[in-house]
């Protein structure tokens, strides 16, 4: 569960009143999510999602993440947007922590999408990457490959921990992604980290993305890379053709790939694996017992690097669509 920071009745109805939202009628902790604090708030105006934005995000972008928002959702993109205050300010604070009121999405994020969701997260991601282009502040990936072995440096020391070899495996995959790392492919803003968890869906059809907490400009098809990790594998650890082809051509029919950045993928996959497999653990061996989160397994992305090593071109994760000239 993901409530670290609490709040009281009395301060929150106070907050409140900077806010064109009505009187708080009921609010609840949101269990799921990793980052930050999440309450749903129902008031006499309706439901809202109540973010205090806690210690691993840094204050100097959240100008950057609200603002996307609004750009994004100005654009046509179905995104939550975060509420003024009567100041006109979108931040306030709360219980000490920086605080937003963001609009409800309505829909459910699904534990076993299917192709078709596939092809519709590949549509919705094309289609951020294009609502993205114009969106005036910069903000690089803190968690790109000039950060990972910083990271990799917190944990090496007790990787062997978690799985026999560990230390030596990830030290290799280091040293060959960090000179083989593409320099010049298209770039723009990036959700990086559209997980099955940040989209919501009524019925079949998308109703929109969520948490944009990561987002920054990186090469748009590294976006493309961490989806095919998050969506187009089994819970066995394999890799579904059908799924990643769905994906693919759904983000295709919005958004066709350059040929460098087709010929790129494998090793953009296998960089964004080592990304979500690094703070994982990290997570894993510094998150206290009884912590009010819950952990994900660091090896399920081991494996899933393991499989892009093997991986010679994007024809392998179905990729079938005419290509784009560079
Ligand atoms: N705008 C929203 N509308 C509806 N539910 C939301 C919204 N934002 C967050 N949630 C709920 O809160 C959960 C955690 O939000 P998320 O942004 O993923 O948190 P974190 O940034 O901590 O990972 C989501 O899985 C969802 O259930
Ligand atoms: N998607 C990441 C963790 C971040 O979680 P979120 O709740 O912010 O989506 C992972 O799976 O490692």
């Amino acid at each position: 569960m993901a409530v670290y920071t609490d709040i009281t009745e009395d301060d929150l109805a106070n907050f409140l009143t900077a806010y064109d939202v009505g009187t708080l009628t009921s609010y609840k902790g949101i269990a799921e999510g990793v980052e930050n604090t999440n309450f749903l708030l129902h008031t006499t105006k309706g439901s809202y999602i109540l973010t205090l934005y806690e210690k691993r995000v840094d204050q100097n972008d959240l100008p950057f993440f609200l603002g996307l928002m609004h750009h994004l959702a100005d654009k046509g993109l179905s995104c939550p947007l975060p509420l003024p205050r009567a100041d006109g300010k979108l931040l306030g604070e709360l219980s000490g922590r920086p605080a937003a009121v963001i609009s409800f999405l309505e829909g459910m994020w699904l534990r076993k999408p299917n192709a078709n969701h596939c092809r519709e997260v590949g549509k919705a991601l094309a289609a951020m990457h294009v609502a993205g282009e114009g969106f005036g502040i910069r903000r690089r990936n803190a968690l790109s490959v000039d950060s990972w072995r910083p990271l990799w440096n917190n944990s090496r020391d007790r990787a062997d921990e978690v799985q026999a070899g560990l230390k030596a495996e990830i030290a290799a995959e280091l040293d060959f992604l960090e000179v083989n790392w593409p320099k010049d492919l298209p770039e723009g803003v990036i959700h990086a980290d559209l997980f099955p968890d940040n989209v919501f869906f009524l019925g079949d059809g998308l109703s929109g993305l969520i948490d944009f907490y990561f987002a920054c400009n990186d090469f748009l098809a590294y976006d493309v890379s961490v989806c095919l990790n998050a969506w187009c594998f089994e819970k066995d650890g394999a890799f579904n053709m059908t799924k990643g082809m769905a994906l693919l051509s759904g983000y295709q029919s919005m958004r066709p790939l350059t040929e460098a950045e087709i010929e790129a993928l494998p090793l953009l996959a296998r960089g964004s694996a080592l990304r979500f497999f690094l703070t994982r653990l990290y997570d894993w061996l510094t998150t206290p017992p009884g912590a009010l989160v819950v952990k994900k397994d660091p090896l399920e992305y081991l494996k899933k690097l393991q499989f892009h090593r093997s991986v010679a071109t994007a024809v392998e994760y179905g990729l079938t669509h005419e290509t784009k000239p560079a």
